[in-house]
């Protein structure tokens, strides 16, 4: 026979119950099945939630009341045709939902809520779905576990009497029946009778102990997920399916917290050595999960990762506990008597300080009962009073195949350190199946995603993407992200996840990904942010691989790279205020992101999406040395220069520049030659040597009074220099050459200015905004290494960047 256990996911709506129904029939023509059923999936919070407001007074109880009621009524009213049966189970339903009125009313009434009436309240949750499920199915009978479900009373707490519940529970089924449905969960107090649960998840509980007390072939649990998974995967998107567990890496997991299967289920069967199945109510045929004592050996050290998010550490610490036999004993006899249980123990080999972790709901009783147990000690100064930590959460990595392999706890180290997340204490037990660390709470989702990528093979790489900026950059990239989205995911096996998006005023997120078609009225709609809001959030996310993107030209923004990165977010610039900033801070961000094990990547900051920078890093890297840098590196004053001919004057020019995107939004920029400034002070520094801005000597075209006062006054004044232009552009063109704006740098120092340049010269015909960049280098000497192509234009520039951000994925 069998035992199919079916969780509150299971029976909370009309297409599971209809599953449900399905598999049982499908099962019951092969052999006899008890079917162990929760309450309506959200019913026993719903149940114990009515309670408090019932207790604070709150009229709205009955709200809430009324919300359950119609919520069982629809569901029978969807899924039970019979007209004869609807009414029976109408019948059962409303008086156990009368019944349940009556306590609210009490408890409201009175305003008193004890554990008994709470107990009775939340039974009938299993009570009331029970009965649907038994009505649905066919030629099912329905046994209230009550009746064989027994536990005492111990520190405080129902505990099962195991011994006296195997044999009523072999009684109760002595007579074998097809289908018998049992509702999960709920017991009964051996000797007051009272009803009394196996607690929250208790269920899966309820079924294993039948199925070891009937010697059952297979506990079955069904749930919502296709079995058991690497890591819980509403929280981790990437977790996939583990198709066999032991006994022991199945236990290790729940008690850290996988919710999937109740802890104490597991000792029943596994004593039996009965296997489990867990299966999905929704994907009936899927493999799922077995779990049994002996599994085939798959070779993959760690089986899978949970989580317990409310954690608090007590450091029992003092001078007297060095070398002291007995006091770890002291603690943990004490903490039992109070039915407070230890999941992790950490102690140093120094021995002076032991700290154990305990559900917070149970910290502020633990550290009452040590403070009393070592108060002697405590009152003589040999032991510190109990100092609780909370706020944290614990990380357990399991596997059986850890056992005597090397590198395995290096590894979680390494892996949550590059992710700024800093370990508070840590434990392996001798078995070594399971370590386990302690973290800040704020930290798990992201902790749990750094090492879900790190020791799984998942099927894709995730970067998560904040993209500030959706100008002609910005917004090119992620129509770019958009078109590539399948081919890298389905290619490269990578997801480029865009997480947030911030314009000049708005910024929206998204951690599940940002729908890359309809963000800009998401982002109008939006409220209002700013960069330090904008920083906030991005670093508040926490969220595992990301990377901010800045095509912006702002330099709010670029200041918000050194914070960025000192918490792990790699940083990808269009935006060339930080790599061209005074050499100390650009030093400092280069640092920081060595430091933190992240990328600080701005390839497009000089040639748009030509490789110069990443060219002169492989030069240097493999040794080479540059020796000279000659370069046009702006875009929009080559294309000027291209421009200007008898019938198109200078001011023209410089609007067309305008106009076809090349240029600034400030032309000037251009025109005073700070771009190109900035841009060889970048090479120049990732040629090596300290440069700043100050130090680039200039021979500018337009004179400086052009560069004061506002942009509109600019234009108005530029025809101005027309004349002019035009009598050096005919004296120019009568010698045969060209004006190029060239920057150069030879061995450090560095020249920006006008430059005629003839015939022979490779930058004589350097087309329209086109880039060129000469680097004699100690290999590349009699004949220098050239780089040339498009240097400016959103499309080139946002390829560049798109190329960065696939450089960080390193796929
Ligand atoms: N390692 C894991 N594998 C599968 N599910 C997990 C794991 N860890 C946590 N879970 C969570 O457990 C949930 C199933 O448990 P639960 O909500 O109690 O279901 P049920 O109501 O069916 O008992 C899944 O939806 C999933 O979010
Ligand atoms: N209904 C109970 C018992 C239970 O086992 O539920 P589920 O199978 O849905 O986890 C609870 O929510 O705690």
């Amino acid at each position: 026979m069998k035992v199919l256990k079916f969780g509150g996911t299971s029976v909370g709506s009309v297409e599971s119950i209809l599953s449900l129904k399905r598999i049982v029939e499908r099962e019951a023509q092969r052999q006899p099945v008890v079917v162990v059923v929760s309450a309506l999936g959200g019913i026993t919070d719903q149940l114990l939630s009515t309670a408090q407001l019932a207790l604070s007074g709150n009229e709205t109880w009955k709200d809430s009341f009324d919300n359950m009621v119609e919520r069982h009524h629809q569901l029978i009213d969807s899924v039970i045709t019979d007209n004869i049966k609807h009414s029976e189970l109408y019948h059962k339903v409303d008086t156990l939902f009368e019944q349940l009125h009556s306590i609210y009313f009490g408890v409201f009434l009175i305003h008193d809520l004890s554990h008994k009436t709470e107990d009775t309240i939340v039974s009938y949750g299993e009570r009331l779905s029970s009965h649907i499920v038994a009505t649905l199915v066919e030629n099912a009978r329905w046994i209230d576990a009550r009746t064989f479900i027994k536990t005492e009373r111990k520190h405080n707490k129902h505990v099962l009497d195991s011994t006296l519940t195997q044999q009523l529970v072999r009684d109760a089924f002595s007579h074998q029946h097809t289908i018998t449905l049992v509702p999960g969960f709920i017991s009964q107090d051996k000797d007051t009778h009272e009803t009394t649960n196996l607690g929250r998840g208790g269920s899966d509980y309820t079924a294993s102990i039948i199925a070891a007390a009937l010697d059952a072939d297979i506990l079955e649990i069904w749930t919502d997920v296709n079995g058991f998974m690497t890591a819980d995967p509403k929280v981790i998107k990437a977790a996939y399916t583990i198709h066999e567990l032991s006994y022991i890496e199945a236990m290790e997991l729940c008690n850290f917290g996988a919710k999937v299967v109740y802890p104490p289920t597991i000792y029943p069967v596994c004593v039996k050595n009965i296997p489990i199945q867990v299966k999905n109510t929704f994907d009936p045929d899927g493999e799922g999960t077995i779990i049994k004592a002996k599994i085939k050996n798959d070779g993959k050290p760690i089986k899978g990762i949970s989580s317990i998010k409310g954690t608090t550490l007590i450091n029992v610490a003092g001078l007297s506990m060095v070398g002291v036999i007995g006091v770890n004993r002291r603690i943990f006899t004490a903490l039992a008597n109070h039915g407070i249980s230890v999941f992790m123990v950490s102690q140093a080999s120094s021995e002076n300080s032991t700290s154990i972790g305990v559900r917070e709901q149970d910290a502020d009783a633990a550290v009452a009962v040590l403070n009393d147990e070592f108060a002697k000690e405590i009152e003589t100064g040999a032991m510190f009073p109990m100092e609780a930590q909370s706020g944290l959460a614990t990380i357990a990595i399991v596997g059986e195949n850890m056992r005597h392999l090397p590198g395995i706890a290096a590894k979680l180290f390494e892996t949550l350190g590059r992710s700024g997340i800093s370990v508070i204490a840590f434990a392996q037990g001798s078995s070594e199946t399971n370590i386990s660390v302690v973290i800040e709470a704020a930290y798990l989702r992201k902790a749990l995603n750094v090492l879900h990528d790190s020791f799984f093979l998942s099927e894709y790489k995730v970067l998560n993407l904040f993209i500030c900026g959706i100008g002609t950059v910005g917004g090119k990239l992620i129509e770019q992200i958009r078109s590539q989205y399948d081919e890298l995911k389905e290619h490269s096996r990578l997801k480029l996840n865009v997480v947030g998006i911030a314009s000049s005023k708005h910024a929206i997120y998204n951690r599940d990904g940002l729908d890359l078609q309809t963000y800009r009225e998401e982002l109008q709609a939006s409220e209002l942010s700013s960069p330090q809001k904008l920083c906030e959030a991005v670093i508040g996310m926490n969220i595992f691989n990301s990377v901010f993107v800045d095509c912006t030209a702002s330099g709010e923004i670029a200041a918000l790279y050194q914070p960025l990165l000192e918490h792990n977010i790699s940083v990808v610039a269009a935006n060339k205020i930080a790599a061209s900033s005074p050499y100390d801070e650009y030093m400092r961000l280069k640092q920081t992101a060595v430091t933190r094990g992240v990328k600080f990547r701005y390839e497009t900051n000089v040639g748009a999406g030509l490789p110069i920078i990443g060219t002169i890093n492989d030069l240097r890297n493999s040794g080479d040395k540059i020796l000279k840098i000659e370069a046009v590196l702006s875009g929009t004053l080559n294309f000027i220069f291209n421009e200007l001919t008898a019938d198109v004057p200078f001011s023209e020019t410089v609007h067309r520049a305008k106009e076809e995107g090349y240029s600034e939004p400030d032309p000037r920029i251009d025109l005073s030659g700070k771009d190109v400034i900035r841009k060889l002070v970048i090479l120049t520094r990732e040629a090596g040597y300290k440069a700043e801005q100050e130090e680039v000597e200039k021979h500018l075209f337009v004179p400086d009074e052009y560069f004061e006062g506002s942009v509109d006054e600019f234009w108005k004044r530029l025809p101005q220099l027309d004349d002019d232009f035009e009598k050096r552009r005919r004296t120019l063109e009568q010698q045969g050459e060209r004006w190029r704006f060239v920057a150069s740098m030879e061995h450090g120092k560095m020249k920006v200015g006008l430059q005629a340049v003839a015939q022979s010269h490779p930058f004589y015909n350097l087309e329209g905004s086109n880039n060129i960049v000469l680097l004699t280098t100690e290999r590349y000497k009699a004949y220098p290494m050239q780089i040339q192509g498009y240097g400016a234009g959103a499309d080139v520039t946002a390829a560049g960047v798109f190329a960065n951000i696939m450089s960080i994925a390193n796929i």
